[in-house]
Parts: C-alpha cells; sequence; structure tokens
C-alpha cells in the first residue's frame, strides 16, 4: 500500500473536477437563494449581536478582565459543554466530514473512538491540576513549573496555532455562500469578520460561550434538516440504506498496522487520541472554558457532557456524506425545492464558523494580555479591560487577513485544520506532558524539546504535503463557481506520486499521527537535554505541578487487591491454597 493513495474513486477526482458529478447550475446560483434564505441567514448573525450586547450591558458590564476573559468564573456545566464542543468544530468539520465520507466511506467514523481517553484525561488529569493552581492562562503553569521563557514560548506557538486556524474557520463558509449565491467571497469574509469580532469585543467570555450554544442549535438544525431531505429524496431510510451499502461506502473496521495509512482504526482511534489531547487538554481556548465554571467538579462534568455532544455532532456529519453520496448532487440543488432550507444549511456553515473564531479571538486576547502584556507594564483594571477588548478586535483583522493566505493555500480543509492542529498544537502537549509527567525535566530541556518538536512537525509536515502533491494533476482554484462541495472532495484526497522508501517513509506518516509524533518528539528530546544539563530535583518543583502518576498508579493497585479479596470467597481460598 503507498501512502497517499486512497483508492480508485480518489483517481477519478483527481483527473479534473468535472467527473466528480456535475451540476446544471448557473453561474450565479442565484435561484437558491430567496427571500426568506437571507432573512434566515441575516437572523443568525443579528441574534448573536443581540447576545453580544447583551452581556455588554449586564452582569459586571464586561469592566473587568475577570468577567471578559472569565465570565467571573461563574459558568455551569451545560453551556459549557457545548461551547467546548463548537470550539473545534466549525465549517471546516460540516463541509470536511461529509466529502470525506462521500469520497473514502465511513472509516473516518471510528475516530469517534478516540474521544473516549481524549476527554477521559483532560478530566482526570489536566482540568483538576489547572483548576487548583487558579491560573490566568494555561501558559501561566509553564512559567510555575519551569521559568518564564518557557512560558512565553509556549504562548506564541498557541498564537501562531490560532491564528492559522481562524483563516481556515473563516474562510470555508464564505466560499461555500459564493459558490452556492455569487455572494462576493471578500465581503462575507468580512461580514463574519466584523460581526464575530464586535460581540466577541463588547460580550467577553459570556456572550461567546452563550452564542456558541445558539450557534449550536443552529448548526444541528441545518445538518438535520439535510439529512432528512436527502433520505426523503432517496425513497426513504430502507432504499437509502440499501444504496449506501450497495454502493460500498459504509466501511468496516479497518485494522491495518501500517501507519502510513490514512485512515485506520489505529490512525484515528489510536492517534486521534493525541490530537483530543492537544485540543481538550492543553488548549487555552478550552482551559478558559474550564477554569470559568463555577466549581472543579463541574469543569470535569462539562468535559464529560463533551463526549456525547461530539458523538452527535460526528455523526451528523457522517450521515451528510452518505446522503450526498446518494443524491449526487450537493445540498443545495436537492434543497431548493424548500424555500428556506438552502438559507438555513448555509447559517448552519457560519454558526459553526462564528463560533469557533469568537473563541479563538477571546482566548488570543486573553494569553496576549495575561501573558504578553501584563507581566511587563502595570496598568489600572478598566485599562486592562478595554486593552483586551482592542487586542480582540485586532485579532479580528489578522483572522481576515489569515483568510487571505488560506485562499492562496490549496489543500483540503479538514486535512489541512487537523494537520495544524498535530504540528503546532502536538509539540504544545508535548510540552505540558513534559511538565507534569517528568519531575527531573528542566527549562533548559523543555525549550530545547519544543523547538525539537516543532523541526520535527514543519519537516514531515510540509514534506508529506510537497511529496503528495499531484504533478500533473489540473487544480481547481479554490474560487471557482463550482460547488464547494465537489472542491472540497476533490480536493481532500490528492493523487499520490511518491511512493514511500527510506527517509520519505516518514513523509508518507498519516496525518492522523503527527500529534503523537510531535508530541513524542518533545518529550524525548526533552529528557535527553534535561538529563544532559543536570535534572531538576523533585524537591525544586512547584507543587501542584507534577501528576503523581507513582501514587495514582499504588493507590489504583490497591483498590483492585482489596476488591478482587472481596470477591474471593473465604472457602474459595482455602480450598486453592
Ligand atoms: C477536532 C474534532 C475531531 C473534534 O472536536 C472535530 O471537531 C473536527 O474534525 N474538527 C475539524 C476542524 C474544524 O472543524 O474546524
Ligand atoms: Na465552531
Amino acid at each position: 500500500m503507498t501512502g497517499g493513495c486512497y483508492g480508485e474513486r480518489s483517481a477519478r477526482c483527481a483527473s479534473g473536477p468535472a467527473p466528480c458529478y456535475t451540476l446544471s447550475m448557473d453561474p450565479t446560483g442565484q435561484k437558491y437563494f430567496t427571500i426568506i434564505d437571507y432573512v434566515i441567514f441575516a437572523l443568525l448573525l443579528v441574534a448573536s449581536m443581540a447576545i453580544g450586547l447583551y452581556y455588554a450591558f449586564t452582569g459586571g458590564r464586561q469592566s473587568t478582565t475577570q468577567e471578559f476573559m472569565y465570565a467571573d468564573r461563574s459558568m455551569k456545566c451545560l453551556p459549557l459543554s457545548l461551547s467546548l464542543m463548537a470550539t473545534f468544530q466549525s465549517a471546516v468539520a460540516i463541509i470536511g466530514t461529509p466529502a470525506e465520507v462521500y469520497a473514502n466511506g465511513t472509516q473516518y467514523w471510528f475516530i469517534g473512538c478516540c474521544y473516549i481517553l481524549g476527554l477521559l484525561i483532560p478530566a482526570h488529569i489536566f482540568i483538576p491540576m489547572f483548576y487548583r493552581l487558579h491560573l490566568t492562562s494555561v501558559y501561566q503553569y509553564l512559567e510555575l513549573r519551569f521559568c518564564k521563557a518557557v512560558r512565553i514560548c509556549g504562548t506564541v506557538t498557541f498564537i501562531f496555532q490560532m491564528v492559522i486556524y481562524m483563516g481556515v474557520g473563516i474562510y470555508t463558509p464564505a466560499l461555500a455562500l459564493n459558490a452556492v449565491t455569487g455572494f462576493h467571497l471578500w465581503g462575507a469574509v468580512l461580514a463574519t469578520g466584523l460581526v464575530c469580532t464586535l460581540y466577541t469585543a463588547l460580550g467577553g467570555l459570556k456572550a461567546v460561550v452563550w452564542t456558541d450554544v445558539f450557534q449550536t442549535v443552529v448548526m444541528f438544525t441545518g445538518q438535520l434538516a439535510v439529512i432528512i431531505v436527502g433520505v426523503h429524496q432517496a425513497g426513504g431510510l430502507s432504499d437509502a440504506w440499501v444504496k449506501v451499502r450497495d454502493g460500498g461506502r459504509i466501511s468496516g473496521i479497518d485494522l491495518n498496522p501500517d501507519p502510513t495509512v490514512r485512515h485506520t482504526f489505529w490512525t484515528l482511534g489510536v492517534g486521534g487520541v493525541f490530537l483530543m489531547l492537544s485540543l481538550y487538554g492543553v488548549n487555552q481556548a478550552q482551559v478558559q472554558r474550564y477554569l470559568s465554571s463555577r466549581t472543579e467538579k463541574e469543569a470535569v462534568m462539562s468535559c464529560y457532557m463533551v463526549f456525547p455532544c461530539l458523538q452527535v455532532a460526528l455523526m451528523l456529519s457522517c450521515l451528510m456524506g452518505l446522503v450526498m453520496y446518494m443524491v449526487l448532487y450537493f445540498v443545495m440543488d436537492m434543497l431548493q425545492n424548500f424555500p428556506g432550507l438552502p438559507g438555513l444549511f448555509v447559517a448552519c456553515l457560519f454558526s459553526a464558523s462564528l463560533s469557533t473564531i469568537s473563541s479563538a479571538f477571546n482566548s488570543l486576547a486573553t494569553v496576549t494580555m495575561v501573558d504578553l502584556i501584563k507581566p511587563h507594564y502595570s496598568m489600572t483594571e478598566a485599562r486592562a479591560t478595554l486593552l483586551s477588548k482592542m487586542l480582540a478586535l485586532s485579532y479580528g483583522i489578522i483572522c481576515v487577513a489569515m483568510a487571505y493566505v488560506v485562499h492562496l493555500m490549496n489543500s483540503s480543509v479538514l486535512q489541512a485544520a487537523l494537520s495544524i492542529f498535530g504540528m503546532v498544537g502536538g509539540p504544545l502537549l508535548g510540552l505540558f506532558c513534559l511538565g507534569i509527567f517528568f519531575p527531573c525535566a528542566n527549562s533548559i530541556g523543555a525549550v530545547t524539546g519544543l523547538a525539537a518538536g516543532l523541526v520535527m512537525a514543519f519537516w514531515v509536515g510540509i514534506g508529506g504535503f510537497l511529496s503528495r502533491m499531484p504533478s500533473s494533476v489540473q487544480v481547481l482554484p479554490f474560487n471557482s463557481t463550482n460547488t464547494v462541495c465537489c472542491q472540497v472532495t476533490c480536493r481532500s484526497v490528492p493523487a499520490c506520486i511518491v511512493i514511500p522508501a527510506g527517509l520519505n517513509g516518514l513523509y508518507s506518516l498519516s496525518y492522523m499521527w503527527y500529534s503523537a509524533l510531535n508530541s513524542s518528539t518533545v518529550v524525548l528530546i526533552g529528557l535527553i537535554i534535561s538529563f544532559m544539563t543536570g535534572p531538576t530535583k523533585g524537591d525544586d518543583v512547584a507543587s501542584g505541578t507534577v501528576y503523581p502518576v507513582m501514587r495514582t498508579a499504588q493507590s489504583l493497585l490497591h483498590k483492585l487487591v482489596k476488591l478482587s479479596a472481596c470477591c474471593t470467597s473465604p472457602e474459595h481460598t482455602v480450598r486453592w491454597s
């Protein structure tokens, strides 16, 4: 099996956009959008703005950084869990997952397996530690455990990660709107950037979380509507099932251990755990939500509740991929006889992305303030809050600029986003793990390890990207008037030209392993350098910054022994002794 080839479907797609499935659609696509559709879409933006304004003028009126960044540490479990899910669920997942399932079957669905450990570990290791340290940003941990330099390196890495991701997040729904209505691409980017920046800057984290809740409802409703109409048009549930089964869309579990195969149970279910840890364990956007909850218990609970929410989100996106396969043309064509539904679907895409970029703005403003500015300049609370709001605005502008960079790049949006998480989030995860699980690690080891992890990430990531680039394939311009669905499908399955051999084998590593590879590199290099430069002694580590692995294992073992002693009846023991 060669690394980059994904079956004949990809070859068909790679040979040009047309064979995917052609559409009879006028170039502007105006026929899909009626007045009702525009009204629904406008309502989404207006309601989001209204929530932002509400939190700007109620409570503490966003006059303290505590309220702006941490919602006065008063949030409840349910809104938090929906918001936690919404943060990394953008239009990228809403369009990219169905495109993946359409092209390669339901194998991707097995990513749901990694949510178990990927949420249990944050809930029981990261959240209790960060919550008890009463951090102001997750990068403050790095200063407590190592030193200020490590904290700044961590912060800068995070900013880098989120700024690129924001670009992908804002660009994707605008492209979709452009493709189906002919609405100006950059007009849509600017409009969403503006609305999102305003409600984030005015309403702080409270507005971000509550708009997330509202937008999640819109997102799920839009997806559900498409699925119901799709199944109906395919002739009902049983006909639909026959079609996807006979079309070979239902994948069995692939237990192939080859790490270069893009999607197998191992890459998705095990590699995915590291991806989840980098997002739900140590990413500021998420940790900020845990820290803003009323109690530690509620923070842990909200993490638990993410599990069903994520499974629902995954199920809806995968089902949509199957629907697309059956009806063989893009949702917009399918929905055109139902006025309002195209609008609802576009609102669904924008909801997904608004809830992502608002989290990015707020977390970026927070770390820039707390980690980079406040330690160096003393200022009044009022001034700090004003500056935080200005920072949120500035990141809004950067976001629009990043959308342009993404516009120039040429890669599958889903794979691009997950690769960014693995390439930049992976090393960050490694840095935290080095501090949390290895008391002997020192600051020099931490900085060198992080650098090594990032070098590894970009070497393998960019090497892999280049080696998979189709050489003679006609590439579809991203802003063409073809359907988004077709573009994303074609772009998500690049044809392979390089057969892995020697070092090239590393380049063909599945992108789902990036987080695991890069975080392990940080830990390994970090430990080697720490031992070479003098490991930290146990007493020198700040209390509460190291997870007692041995003690926890011992107490678990103890409980296990006790439990088995209880279960074994005395007579039984006597007879066998
Ligand atoms: C990150 C996971 C796997 C879990 O949250 C999923 O939501 C996803 O595939 N996200 C893709 C990135 C995005 O939607 O922006
Ligand atoms: Na989102």
